[in-house]
């Protein structure tokens, strides 16, 4: 492809440079990265948290690259150097034109829970529907015939799109990805084509990038602000402290706002009644009660299938099929999963909870149903924010009658120091750093009525310390340690 068409014409500052030479330059494949540029490349200069992409320009020529897209002008380089303001959009939009297709339906949620929920319940009621659809998230992508586990909750531009180029040539029509505060603040998703966008809620994470909780929430906001196109359906979960910011925010920026939730208009929650593992609720639809039983326990569960059947009706799902599809719906992996049961009938459930948020939600999702204790073990992980792992011993120790605190990968941290800092604000906490053995032990104490929550990895299946990733899974610990345990 040539340079001028990828560029297209969102970068006017590049104009005069693509009229000359360096526009009819073939490019063959398009990279951030220097050391996967292959001869043809076209290098595109970010500068990112760590490094400072403008300073591997040579190594990227040496390597193939035959032009360079950088903010700032490079001197005596053997390639054509361009600039544009924003390197980070013209990966995102330059992305986009190169791989040339996408499912032609695309949606993408933010917030701090809930993403991976409302991706996958949005994919779920799609396939009900008879439409071929995929997710993108955390959990890594599910479609048709395929279930890969992935690495980043918003994938990079370059991947982003040779994996959306490969889903709509498999036939994928239909498509749910999550768009995080670092996918959104680094322009990850700027050339994906939206149908809708929508929001679950805010809470304290991430504090390690953005700045200030203000900054953490403008990042979500530019979903609705930037990403997603003028006039296109804004589904938002209306019962968050942050929701009337958030439909302020997308009504400002010109969307259709749908509101979904107890104080939600498009689809209003008038019951719910809970149950061990699922509730039943009436939803009031354009002047219709639908009564639904989600088959997944946590409140918290309605407010994400609320949220994702509002964007599978707003592309074009009928309403009655949406709401039948949420009776069959499955819960992401490690999302409130039922790990097993003890003998004596106690629950144990791993669930991703990582936040304190996530970590207060579940742990008061549990509660109606559990006549016993409320046990949880968890961890913080290592290089990532500080400020949450008090906030998150304190939590739990409000929350649930025997609290466990272990390791959640350390990476480059003393993990003692890390469970020291949990352990500050969680005054009869049981420390044990091995995370197996924390798990074994918190199985051992359960007695009948009692539920167990293991917080913090879900899905997950390696532990990280000491700059190594060891296979671990706290369902598979959970199950042996289950099957080990006399009542
Ligand atoms: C903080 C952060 O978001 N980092 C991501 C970001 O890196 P960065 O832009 O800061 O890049 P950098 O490492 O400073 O390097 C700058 C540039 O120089 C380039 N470079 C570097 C070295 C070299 O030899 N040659 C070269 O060209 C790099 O490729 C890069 O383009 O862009 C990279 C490419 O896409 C990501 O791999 C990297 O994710 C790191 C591994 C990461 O841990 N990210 C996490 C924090 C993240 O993004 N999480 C979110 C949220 C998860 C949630 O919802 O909780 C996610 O969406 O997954
Ligand atoms: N709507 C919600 N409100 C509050 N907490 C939630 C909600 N949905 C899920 N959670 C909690 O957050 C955890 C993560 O849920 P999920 O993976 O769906 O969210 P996410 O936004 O994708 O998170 P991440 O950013 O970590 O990928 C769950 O295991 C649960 O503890
Ligand atoms: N996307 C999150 C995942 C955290 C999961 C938790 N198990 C941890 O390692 O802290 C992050 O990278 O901050
Ligand atoms: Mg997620």
């Amino acid at each position: 492809m040539k340079l001028s068409a990828l560029a297209g014409t969102a970068f006017p500052e590049l104009n005069a440079a693509l009229a000359g030479s360096s526009g009819a330059l073939d490019i063959t494949s398009l990279t951030a990265d220097s050391r996967k540029a292959e001869p043809g490349a076209l290098f595109v200069a970010i500068a990112g948290s760590k490094a400072d992409g403008a300073a591997f320009i040579d190594d990227a020529a040496q390597r193939g690259a035959v032009a360079a897209i950088s903010a700032s002008p490079h001197e005596g380089s053997r390639i054509p150097v361009l600039t544009v303001d924003n390197p980070r959009a013209f990966l995102a939009i330059a992305a986009a034109r190169f791989y040339d297709a996408q499912p032609e339906t695309m949606v993408a949620v933010t917030g701090t829970a809930g993403k991976t929920s409302v991706a996958s319940f949005t994919r779920q009621i799609w396939a009900q529907a008879g439409l071929a659809a995929a997710m993108i998230g955390t959990t890594g992508v599910t479609a048709p015939g395929r279930t890969e586990y992935g690495s980043l909750t918003t994938p990079d531009p370059v991947a982003l799109h040779a994996l959306l180029a490969e889903l709509a040539r498999d036939g994928v029509t239909h498509g749910a990805m999550e768009a995080s505060s670092h996918g959104l603040d680094q322009y990850r998703l700027d050339g994906v084509r939206l149908s809708a966008g929508a929001f679950t809620n805010l809470g304290r994470d991430h504090m390690d990038y953005h700045p200030t909780v203000e900054h953490y929430f403008a990042a979500k906001m530019q979903l609705f602000e930037r990403v997603l196109p003028t006039g296109s359906p804004a589904v938002i979960n209306a019962d968050d402290e942050w929701s009337d910011r958030a439909i302020a925010a997308a009504e400002g920026a010109g969307q259709r706002v749908l509101t979904v939730g107890r104080k939600g208009k498009f689809l209003a929650l008038k019951r719910v009644e809970q149950k061990r593992d699922s509730q039943f609720a009436e939803i009031l639809h354009d002047g219709t009660i639908h009564e639904v039983r989600l088959p997944l326990a946590g409140e918290f569960q309605i407010s994400n299938a609320l949220v994702a059947a509002g964007l599978a009706i707003a592309t074009g799902v009928d309403a009655r099929t949406a709401f039948l599809a949420l009776e069959k719906v499955e819960g992401a992996a490690g999302r409130l999963q039922l790990a097993g049961k003890a003998e004596n009938g106690a629950l144990a459930y791993i669930d991703y909870a990582h936040k304190p948020d996530a970590l207060e939600k579940v742990l008061t999702a549990v509660r109606p149903f559990t006549t016993g204790r409320v046990i949880v073990v968890f961890g913080c992980g290592g290089d990532r924010d500080r400020g949450k792992r008090p906030i998150m011993g304190e939590i739990a120790t409000r929350l649930a009658d025997i609290v466990i605190v272990t390791d959640d990968n350390p990476r480059s941290e003393v993990p003692a120091e890390i469970r020291s800092e949990i352990l500050a604000a969680a005054p009869g906490a049981k420390e044990i750093g091995d995370r197996a053995e924390a798990i074994a032990h918190a199985v051992g104490l359960l007695q009948t009525g009692d539920t167990l929550i293991v917080a913090g990895k879900g899905h997950e299946e390696g532990q990280t310390a000491g700059g190594v990733t060891r296979p671990f899974s706290d369902l598979a610990e959970v199950k042996k340690a289950l099957e080990g345990h006399a009542s």
